[in-house]
């Protein structure tokens, strides 16, 4: 097999019928319309009851990258599936849309856009592939985070999934979505390097192998280190490990920072009381206990609630594979497009399944947030020529009960959608990793803890502005008018 192209690009990470539908767009003169296109997903995460956004950063080095090189045109025709003189077309091609999406480190919820893509028909077909993909990914990576992140409180989370990841990508981007979501340090010293994520790590079982048994391996370690974490359970924890561990402090003494030891199986909360009073005992109060073994938030909550004494936590598998819940499942669907007379026309996807029908019509997505309590009230998605701002007071209502609404009075709009690229140029900024971490911290400070609980959280409200809503009902009405005719 053919793998390593030179001129490789990311211009072919897409499903096969975005080009044969854009091969028919530029066939029968469709490609240059004008386009919106939304992503959105329709359930939370994990039932948790706030996501976290990520995934941009990718997104964005995906759009300023997009270009089909020697090799991928060489390939289409190749393929014998598509008119040789539409893939030559192809070889010019650059994004020159306009995307607008929430921002990394903010929170957003199911049933409001948080990507929206303008363009010509051709190049918004092209990217929702990878742009699924990627969101699909980083956001259930940033939110498990945060969840494991909200039970652990201050303590410090370490990734260490990379050897469990769905392959590199999911190893290198999953970190630092992990990080976005509140984890503070990776073992991945790629992450670290490519975006600038504290690195942390102990030593593994097969430094203890490689001596044979636990104290020469520490007391190699302890000559070769200052910075000291000892894995205490290759042979036996309280019978070797931990014992050993202590052997090799007291030798050391000041010559070594005896950070503490890791737990990697048995019984974790029964372990770590145990080895806190062999600690103590021996005069290392401070030496923290570190734990690693299939954790997420759930049996952490029922370690601590077993007063476990872990004071450090290493999340692998759980976290980097999204274990309990394999994607977000979020779409992107076409919600205005240009008529043959030049004007923009509102479509929807209508479906069988009333869950799955779109809200037609380009949006934005505004936060109310109360200005008095500085919590978020609600989401509130406005067709894009709205401004809640200019309002004094704003008329709230659920768009699948509307007899559950309220009014809210003294407020402020916080728009959620940024310019990210304007007519292909990149206008947004990326932040920092830390400004990113800040603000979602920020974030979640707004929101009522209803919302924050990891079991069972109250839904958060998303509701659609009156005219939104009228706009919808009303092409659903034409919609189902159109299809009656038929029969
Ligand atoms: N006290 C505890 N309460 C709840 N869960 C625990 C407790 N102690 C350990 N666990 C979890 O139970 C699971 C089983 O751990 P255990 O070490 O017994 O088996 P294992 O994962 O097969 O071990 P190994 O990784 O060595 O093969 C792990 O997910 C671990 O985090
Ligand atoms: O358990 P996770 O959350 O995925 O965390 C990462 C795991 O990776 C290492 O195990 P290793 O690959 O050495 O295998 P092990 O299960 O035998 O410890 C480490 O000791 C953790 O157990
Ligand atoms: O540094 C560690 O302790 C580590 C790194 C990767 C996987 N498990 C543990």
């Amino acid at each position: 097999m053919k793998f390593d192209y030179p001129d490789d690009s990311i211009a072919l990470h897409t499903d096969a019928y975005q080009l044969t539908m854009m091969q028919t767009y530029w066939q029968k003169g469709i490609a240059n319309r004008h386009v919106v296109f939304e992503a959105f997903f329709r359930k939370m995460p994990f039932g948790n009851g706030y996501a976290v956004f990520a995934g941009l950063s990718h997104i964005i080095r995906y759009l300023n990258a997009l270009h089909f090189s020697d090799s991928d045109i060489e390939y289409l025709k190749s393929t014998q599936q598509f008119d040789p003189e539409f893939i030559e077309y192809l070889r010019g091609f650059r994004f020159k849309g306009t995307l607008r999406s929430a921002v990394e480190g903010d929170l957003v919820y199911s049933h409001e856009p948080i990507i929206q893509v303008e363009g010509t028909l051709l190049e918004c077909q092209l990217v929702e592939t990878a742009l699924l993909n990627i969101i699909n990914y980083q956001i259930m990576i940033a939110t498990k985070a945060s969840r494991i992140k909200s039970i652990v409180g201050d303590q410090p989370v370490m990734e260490f999934g990379s050897r469990r990841a769905q392959e590199f990508d999911a190893a290198i981007w999953g970190t630092r979505a992990a990080y976005i979501g509140g984890l503070d340090a990776t073992s991945n010293l790629r992450a670290g390097k490519l975006f600038g994520i504290p690195v942390s790590g102990t030593h593994a079982h097969a430094l203890v192998q490689a001596y044979r048994n636990d104290y020469d391996a520490f007391k190699a370690y302890a000559q070769t280190h200052h910075d000291c974490v000892f894995l205490v359970d290759t042979f036996d924890t309280l019978k070797s490990g931990v014992p050993n561990a202590i052997k090799v402090a007291d030798e050391f003494g000041d010559a070594i920072n005896f950070q503490g030891v890791r737990i990697d199986s048995g019984d974790m909360a029964y372990l770590s009381k145990k080895v806190r009073q062999m600690l103590d005992e021996a005069g290392y109060p401070n030496a923290k206990i570190f734990a690693s073994n299939n954790l997420d938030e759930r049996t952490i909550m029922d370690l601590q609630r077993q007063g476990a004494k872990i004071d450090v936590w290493g999340i692998g598998t759980k976290l980097i594979t999204s274990y309990d819940q394999p994607t977000l499942g979020a779409v992107y669907k076409m919600v205005s497009l240009e008529d043959d007379h030049g004007q923009m026309v509102d479509t929807i996807k209508l479906s069988n399944n009333a869950a799955k029908m779109s809200t037609p019509g380009k949006h934005q997505v505004w936060r109310i947030t109360d200005r008095g309590s500085e919590k978020s009230e609600g989401d509130y998605v406005t067709l894009a020529d709205e401004d809640p701002r200019q309002l004094d007071s704003l008329y709230m209502f659920d768009p699948n009960y509307p007899f559950l609404n309220k009014t809210v009075e003294d407020f402020i709009a916080r728009p959620l959608l940024k310019d990210i690229f304007v007519d292909g140029q990149q206008v947004y900024q990326e932040p920092s990793m830390n400004e990113i971490r800040q603000a979602r911290q920020r974030h979640l400070d707004r929101l009522w803890e209803e919302y924050k609980r990891n079991l069972n959280p109250e839904v958060y409200p998303v509701d659609l502005s009156q005219k939104c809503y009228d706009n919808k009902m009303k092409i659903i009405k034409d919609v189902k008018e159109y299809i009656k005719h038929l029969n």
